[in-house]
């Protein structure tokens, strides 16, 4: 049985000098991809995620119609149907066992898609949620300019502005069935999400305490590590904290000194077994996809550290090669690929 990802945790809630815990975030950004922090309540209300659960439960329990007359569409926002996402294409022989819906832009807390009649009432608060994840994505994109010693270090957060022009950041609620409730035809190896790495800046994930399934990749290549939902130390705090982890577009920013590193999502009845989660029952998420404005050019960071980075991730990826793509681009050339169906023919 593998380990458990020995992923750190940090907490960024104290006010006053931030260079060290900028540092720390960059180690855990280079090592793991991946770094907890801690949920005290002061960026993110309590309160506000347990809500955020709550629309996610009345969401996916609406009628069938109410959810297929959201179906997501090229702009990659609205709902997505089991089986519809694959992940890993080259490595599922179904989809994703998973249900998702995607919340684009707000504008004067009013979404900008059509939503389920059953979270009508629930726009305000879902459009809440989704500022208090920005604001939290900008201060983690400053301490990551401050950690990298990026001049100016707002090099990323100003990039990441709304005020900047439309971006595809993503607010996502996620619903996985358990195994028990699915049809013979599905298998304990099939996947409730596929081998991937996310296509944005930074994400910011949400579980819920006893609910297993994350799996990332590790160094290695081969073995698939157990992502607690609750890290040692963070037993008493008032929630779990939030995985944050790097996402392919700053992976390819940074040359590949910020790691993007590959994870999934299991029905976890064999193997990989975390102390006091299971996971056979059903398993509810919420991801955050934070990208820089569509026409924000990926050029070079105005680093040091990034622009003498020579390791194993800057193969493939010299500066000198290529030509600076945009985030738009960037989003459109991912999404392509684990949406077959949306986009077969549609160039
Ligand atoms: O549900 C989770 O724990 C992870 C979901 C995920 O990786 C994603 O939606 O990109
Ligand atoms: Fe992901």
């Amino acid at each position: 049985m593998a380990q458990v990802a020995k992923i750190p945790v940090i907490d960024i809630s104290a006010e006053g000098d931030q260079t060290q815990v900028a540092r720390d975030l960059v180690e855990a950004a280079i090592e793991h991809g991946f770094v907890y922090i801690r949920n005290t309540g002061k960026d993110i209300p309590i309160a506000a995620v347990e809500e955020a659960f709550d629309v996610a439960r009345r969401l996916f329990d609406a009628p069938l119609s109410e959810k297929e007359a959201c179906t997501i569409r090229q702009n990659n926002r609205g709902w997505s149907a089991m089986n519809y996402e694959t992940l890993d294409p080259a490595n599922q022989r179904v989809g994703d066992f998973k249900e998702a819906f995607n919340f684009g832009e707000f504008i004067n807390a009013k979404a900008q898609q059509p939503l389920p009649p059953a979270i009508a009432a629930d726009e305000a608060s879902i459009s809440a949620f989704r500022d208090y994840c920005y604001h939290l994505t900008l201060k983690l994109n400053t301490l990551l300019g401050i950690g990298l010693e990026v001049t100016p270090p707002t090099f990323f957060t100003t990039s990441h502005l709304r005020s900047a022009g439309p971006s595809g950041t993503t607010l996502r609620l996620l619903r996985y069935p358990p195994l028990s409730s699915l049809p013979p035809s599905a298998q304990p190896t099939d996947v409730r999400a596929g081998a991937h790495s996310d296509y944005g800046s930074l994400t910011l994930l949400f579980r819920l305490r006893g609910q297993a399934g994350l799996e990332i990749l590790l160094r290695d290549g081969t073995t698939w590590s157990p992502v607690p939902v609750v890290p040692e130390g963070t037993e008493d705090d008032p929630a779990p904290p939030i995985l944050m982890n790097i996402g392919d577009l700053l992976a390819y920013w940074t040359g590949g000194l910020l790691r993007s590193t590959v994870h999934r999502v299991v029905f976890q009845e064999g193997g990989n077994k975390v102390a006091g989660e299971a996971g056979d029952g059903t398993r509810y998420s919420i991801a955050y996809f934070c990208h820089p404005f569509g026409g924000a050019e990926l050029g070079v960071v105005p680093s040091e550290r990034v622009k003498g980075y020579r390791g194993e991730g800057a193969k493939g990826n010299p500066y000198a090669e290529r030509r600076v793509m945009t985030a738009d681009e960037h989003l459109q050339m991912r999404l392509k690929a684990s949406y077959a169906q949306l986009y077969e023919g549609k160039e």
